[in-house]
C-alpha cells in the first residue's frame, strides 16, 4: 500500500481539519486488495462485488477446501450469468474472475489492506478469529467483520491482551452487507467503542467503491437492520408453531400486504435459521428482555440440522 491508510488519532485531527472530504476517499482509494475469510453464501457475494466493483485482489480464505470450490464455482455461475444477461461483457467477468484467489490459511492476509470477516454467527469463533487477524495482517489494514449481532466493542476487545493499546482494536469496524450481496445495495457500517474515525470512514468509503449504500449506526444488540428484522422474522415462526396460521398464509399477507419480494419464513430460509437463531439469543441475551425470546420452533429446526436453503430444507424443500 503507497501510504498507511491509518496514521493515528492526532494526524487523523489534523488531517481533518486541513482537508476532511477529501481524507475519507484519499483512505479509501488506498485499500489495494482485500481479503474475505468464509466462503459461504456471504463471504463469497463479499468477495465477487470487491472483485467485480472496486475491482481490486481478493484473497478469499475458508477452513473448508470445500466450501472453497462450492463458493468459487457458485461465483462463475453469477458471473456467467451476467454476461448471458448483458449485464457485463465476458472480458469484465474474466476479469473479476482473475482477481479472486483462494486459500486455507489465514496467513495469506499477511499484505491485504482491509478485511472482512464472514464465519458462522458463532461470538467465541469471531472472538478467537480476531485475536488471529490482529497477529497476521499488516498493522494498517482495516479489520471489518460481517456479524449481523455480535457486538463489535467485544470482537475489537478480543485483538488484544491490553485494553489501552487500541493498534489494532482501532481498526475494528463492522461492514454488515446484506444477503444477498450481489443484489442488495445496503450495507450497514458499525463502530465499537475502540473504531477510530479513519476506519469508520475508510470502511464507508470502500463500501462505496463496491457499489452499496451505506447507512451508519451504533453499536447496539442487532444494530439497525436485525433489530428490526428479526424479531419479525421470529413472530411469524411464533405464529406458526401456535397454530395462528400456516406457512403459505403467513408468508402469503405479509408478501402481499408490504410489498416484500418473499414472506418472513421463505426469508428466514433465505438468510440460514441458524443465523436467525443466533441473533435471535444476542438480542435476547445482551437487552435482558423477554420481547426478544428465541422460538422454541426456530431452535428445534436448528436442532434437526434443517437450516434452510443452503442445508437443503427449513421451512420450504430446496
Ligand atoms: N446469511 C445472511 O443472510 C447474513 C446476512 C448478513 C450477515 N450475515 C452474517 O455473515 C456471517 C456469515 O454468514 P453466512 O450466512 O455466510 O454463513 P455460512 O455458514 O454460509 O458460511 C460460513 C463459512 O465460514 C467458514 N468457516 C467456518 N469456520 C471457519 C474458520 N475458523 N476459518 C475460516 N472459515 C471458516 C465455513 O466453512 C463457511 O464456508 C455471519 O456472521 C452471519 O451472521 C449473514
Amino acid at each position: 500500500m503507497a501510504s498507511s491508510i491509518l496514521r493515528g488519532r492526532a494526524l487523523g485531527a489534523v488531517r481533518q481539519a486541513r482537508c476532511f472530504s477529501s481524507s475519507p476517499r484519499q483512505y479509501a482509494a488506498d485499500v489495494k486488495s482485500v481479503g474475505v475469510l468464509g466462503a459461504g453464501q456471504m463471504g463469497l457475494g463479499i468477495a465477487l462485488v470487491a472483485a467485480q466493483k472496486a475491482q481490486v485482489p481478493v484473497t478469499l480464505v475458508d477452513a473448508s477446501e470445500q466450501a472453497l470450490s462450492k463458493g468459487i464455482a457458485f461465483a462463475e455461475k453469477l458471473l456467467a450469468k451476467d454476461v448471458s444477461k448483458s449485464r457485463i461483457t465476458q472480458e469484465q467477468a474474466d476479469q473479476a474472475r482473475s482477481l479472486l484467489t483462494t486459500s486455507t490459511k489465514i496467513e495469506d492476509f499477511s499484505s491485504v489492506d482491509f478485511i472482512i470477516e464472514a464465519v458462522p454467527e458463532i461470538p467465541q469463533l469471531k472472538f478467537d478469529i480476531f485475536s488471529k487477524l490482529a497477529k497476521v495482517a499488516p498493522p494498517h489494514a482495516i479489520l471489518a467483520t460481517n456479524t449481523s449481532s455480535i457486538s463489535i466493542t467485544r470482537i475489537a476487545a478480543a485483538t488484544t491482551t491490553d485494553p489501552n493499546d487500541t493498534s489494532a482494536s482501532s481498526r475494528v469496524v463492522s461492514t454488515h452487507f446484506m444477503n444477498p450481496v450481489p443484489v442488495q445495495k445496503g450495507v450497514e457500517i458499525i463502530s465499537g467503542l475502540q473504531t477510530s474515525k479513519e476506519t469508520l470512514d475508510t470502511a464507508v468509503e470502500f463500501c462505496k467503491r463496491m457499489g452499496k449504500v451505506t447507512s451508519v449506526s451504533a453499536d447496539s444488540p442487532g444494530f439497525l437492520a436485525n433489530r428490526i428484522l428479526m424479531p419479525y422474522i421470529n413472530e411469524a415462526i411464533i405464529c406458526l408453531e401456535t397454530g395462528v396460521g400456516d406457512r403459505d398464509s403467513i408468508d402469503a399477507i405479509m408478501k402481499n400486504g408490504t410489498n416484500v419480494p418473499m414472506g418472513p419464513l421463505q426469508l428466514a430460509d433465505f438468510i440460514g435459521l441458524d443465523t436467525c437463531l443466533s441473533i435471535m439469543k444476542v438480542l435476547h441475551t445482551e437487552t435482558g428482555d423477554s420481547k426478544y425470546r428465541p422460538s422454541v420452533l426456530l431452535g428445534k429446526m436448528v436442532d434437526a440440522g434443517w437450516l434452510g436453503k443452503k442445508s437443503g430444507k427449513g421451512f420450504y424443500d430446496y
